[in-house]
């Protein structure tokens, strides 16, 4: 556990040690575990950092609202208590929009930047205030099935009961505050400005199913940030988990070009 600002976070490190470290981070209502698909491929390679952002998993639950300045803020800790000077970054969804935060406003700890189905801007709040507003009178089993519906495509689902199965278990597992806390934070985001401040290379991955951060949101990144490349895949929101192998494809590819 590593202490950010009071807040306990649960930290796990795998993989090569003396490697170049990777840090994953989770999309909302997700845990650290959301990553083993990649897990063996990318230890082989990387020393890999995961981390539960607060308010899931086995972090600390800390009153909100959030921030996204606080869950960047939360990574700078962990890299300070780990002393690590700089790392790869690969977050998706939520994880993605500390990736934009991370690499606008501390530059120098980050060398290569994956952002993989996210957004950095959400014109209409009203679908989160509406989650917020189920969340509270039903908890999370209240949404669980329309969110599971956005992550995985109908496909996949129906081919992979078991792995869907996993993801729901995931998410209904979330603690019902830090859920909310997160909502709140994501019913205001809007990082337009930082984009054009972000000068790692950077790779933004978007799904071709993903009716949460759709691919024109994906675009929207992309042009923002200089130089910036995208890779589309087949698929809804979790795109690491419903095309695994073309996922980590992306990510090793990405960082291991010179
Ligand atoms: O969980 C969802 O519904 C989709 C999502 C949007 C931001 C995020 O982290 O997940």
């Amino acid at each position: 556990m590593i202490n950010a600002d009071g807040c306990l976070l649960n930290v796990q490190v795998d993989g090569r040690d003396g490697g170049p470290t990777l840090m994953l981070s989770n999309s909302l209502g997700c845990t650290l575990q959301m990553w083993e698909p990649q897990m063996r491929a990318l230890t082989q390679m990387f020393r890999v950092i995961r981390y539960d952002r607060r308010g899931h998993g086995k972090s600390g639950v800390p009153a909100g609202p959030y921030a996204m300045e606080r869950f960047g803020r939360d990574v700078l800790a962990i890299l300070d208590d780990l002393n690590i000077e700089k790392v790869h970054w690969c977050g998706l969804s939520m994880g993605g929009m500390v990736g934009q935060w991370l690499g606008a406003n501390a530059p120098e700890r980050f060398g290569k930047i994956i952002l993989a189905n996210t957004a950095c801007y959400y014109p209409d709040p009203t679908n989160w205030l509406n989650r917020i507003k189920a969340v509270k009178q039903g908890g999370i089993a209240a949404v669980a099935d329309a969110v599971i519906a956005g992550w995985l495509t109908a496909d996949f689902r129906e081919r992979e009961p078991e792995t869907t199965a996993r993801m729901k278990a995931m998410l209904l597992a979330s603690p019902v505050e830090g859920y909310l806390a997160c909502c709140e934070a994501l019913s205001t985001l809007d990082q337009r400005a930082l984009l054009p401040r972000i000068k790692s290379p950077t790779l933004v991955i978007a799904g071709k199913q993903d009716m949460a951060t759709p691919v024109s949101a994906g675009e929207m990144i992309r042009s923002g940030i200089p130089g910036a490349s995208m890779t589309l895949l087949d698929a809804a929101h979790i795109s690491n988990v419903e095309q695994s192998h073309a996922f980590t494809e992306a990510v090793v590819g990405f960082l291991t070009q010179r």
